[in-house]
């Protein structure tokens, strides 16, 4: 027998239309079983968001050495990819299109740009509520195509191929070994340093230097918690989670599932204005760009409404920046817990089993048992109410980062044909800061090279993003990095030239 003929453009999009999960991985064609999307550790959303897409880049990203020779098990076909590569379809997911108990279902309207505009590129797809009109029997061929983007395929393979070099450069650096001494031996001393000062001055009644101190000790624990989150320390799952699930929901009382859940997907759909719930966070509507028209949430599942209320915070956000960024860890609280609500009966994910739900309720149960007796042991309630606000305030400079880190950058959709390593780089910032006082940033100023290698440990940051710049370089791209003041002053300023920005909806 001969060898099968490639798959064909028309091939793949009928059998996507007929409701496989096809994904491209180099020349090979990957049929994601639905089983496997409920019980994807990186979440169902991950798989979707690249269907009839080429998510090479992404992929070998993301995945372990064995866990890429699991996924090529999958293998149904060949495609030709000579010449610029693949052509990537617009996956049904982006054009609202999900599947139910095995049929097609219209949870959103997608609503796609009229033409380039000061606005909007061609290539935008935005999704609203869907209307009673609204098609019903599953996406189409031309659901599927590409809209018309600026993108020049060529040049869009050049930098996925240059990005691939650089992978590889990365991994014979040996960038992704952890060093475990020198690399997280001074942080978890500090962390300690900082827990074990608090409780001293809570003994000596010195609340307020005790909160302040249990403050930094929950800002510098969530750099160890993103980590192990992106399985960048042990990097064995099991491990990792355990860990993780130690530090931020016992020490935190944040959940970890949460959290990775939703950072995965801002990963790979970074500030799209209705796929990234990381720009979508913020129930203080008024900061996120997003909320300029009532846009659908493909990651919550809801309507951002853009009302009286919207229009009235938008007005005024960039005078609210600070302020909500001092209470923004509230906000992960009741992000958190409404995860885990939402997950108690979902099918169990492939790692990890049902052990990492359990575990996370009973490590937040004890969270609130010693934070709650923490503040119950101070004697008047003006210094509880004291405590608790200053401990979540000092946490404040962390969300201002992350803020920084994507709100200033472009939330354009380019479409499927842009490559991944330009949409990172087109819609992620660094901070630029001395290694002598990194560990307040916790690795996260280079943010650029995360999001590029996001299963890096922390301190090999800054020796790949040398390479990283290179890249840029040679291929013509922005690496963008800003000081910490000044992106404060650029923040909260770009945050108010969008509050006097018409919506982008409005615009069509
Ligand atoms: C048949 C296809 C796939 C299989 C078998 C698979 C398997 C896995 C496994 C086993 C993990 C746990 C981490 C590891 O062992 O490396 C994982 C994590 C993940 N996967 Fe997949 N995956 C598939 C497709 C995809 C696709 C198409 C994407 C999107 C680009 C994706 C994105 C992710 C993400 C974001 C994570 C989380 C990584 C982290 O926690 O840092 N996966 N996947």
């Amino acid at each position: 027998m001969g060898v099968p003929a490639p798959l064909t453009r028309e091939q793949v999009a009928e059998r996507i239309i007929a409701g496989d999960n096809l994904i491209i991985l180099r020349n090979k064609v990957i049929r994601v079983p639905p089983s496997w999307l409920a019980t994807h550790p990186g979440g169902p959303l991950a798989i979707l968001h690249f269907v009839g897409r080429d998510a090479t880049d992404e992929v070998e990203a993301f995945h372990s050495g064995p866990t890429l020779e699991r996924i090529a098990k999958y293998t149904i076909g060949t495609v030709d990819i000579s010449g610029n590569g693949w052509e990537s379809f617009v996956p049904p997911v982006m054009s609202g299109w999900v599947r139910r108990m095995g049929s097609w279902y219209n949870e959103a309207e997608a609503v796609r740009s009229n033409g380039d505009s000061k606005h909007s590129p061609a290539s935008q797809i935005l999704l609203v509520e869907r209307s009673e009109t609204s098609p019903t029997s599953g996406p189409t061929l031309e659901t599927l195509q590409p809209p018309p983007t600026s993108i020049n395929p060529k040049i869009s393979a050049q930098h996925s191929a240059a990005y691939k070099a650089l992978h590889k450069r990365i991994v014979d650096a040996g960038l992704y070994q952890c060093r475990y001494l020198t690399g997280y031996g001074p942080e978890i001393a500090r962390y300690i340093l900082l827990a074990v000062f608090s409780a001293i001055a809570y003994q000596h009644k010195w609340y307020i230097t005790s909160a302040v101190l249990l403050g930094l000790f929950w800002h510098q624990l969530t750099f160890a918690a993103h980590d192990l989150g992106h399985v960048g320390v042990t990097h064995d799952w099991t491990k990792d989670r355990l860990l993780a699930i130690f530090i931020a929901d016992l020490c935190g009382g944040l959940s970890i599932g949460w959290w990775v859940d939703n950072h995965n997907t801002h990963h790979l759909v970074t500030n799209h204005p209705v796929h990234d719930p990381d720009i979508q966070h913020l129930p203080f509507f008024a900061i996120s760009p997003v909320f300029l028209g009532s846009l659908w949430s493909s990651y919550y599942k809801r309507v951002m409404a853009f009302d009286a209320f919207a229009k009235f915070f938008i007005s005024i956000q960039h005078k609210l920046f600070y302020i909500v960024m001092m209470f923004a860890r509230f906000n992960l609280y009741v992000l958190s817990y409404t995860y885990l609500a939402k997950h108690a009966f979902q099918p169990k994910r492939a790692v990890g089993g049902r052990w990492w739900w359990w575990s996370e309720v009973i490590c937040l149960g004890l969270f609130f048992y010693w934070y709650s007796s923490v503040l119950m042991g101070i004697p008047s309630l003006k210094m509880r109410l004291a405590y608790l606000a200053v401990s979540h305030i000092v946490t404040s400079p962390l969300h201002i980062q992350i803020v920084l880190s994507h709100f200033s950058r472009s939330t354009d959709d380019l479409g499927p044909a842009e490559s991944f390593p330009a949409r990172q780089l087109r819609t992620t910032v660094d901070v630029i800061c001395s290694p002598a006082i990194e560990f307040i940033h916790g690795g996260l100023h280079l943010q650029v090279t995360h999001h590029l290698f996001p299963r890096l440990p922390r301190h090999n940051l800054r020796a790949a993003s040398k390479l990283v710049k290179e890249f840029a370089k040679e291929n013509g791209l922005e690496y963008a990095e800003f000081g910490f003041i000044e992106g404060q002053r650029g923040g909260p300023r770009s945050v108010k030239a969008r509050s006097q920005t018409k919506s982008r909806l409005l615009v069509w």
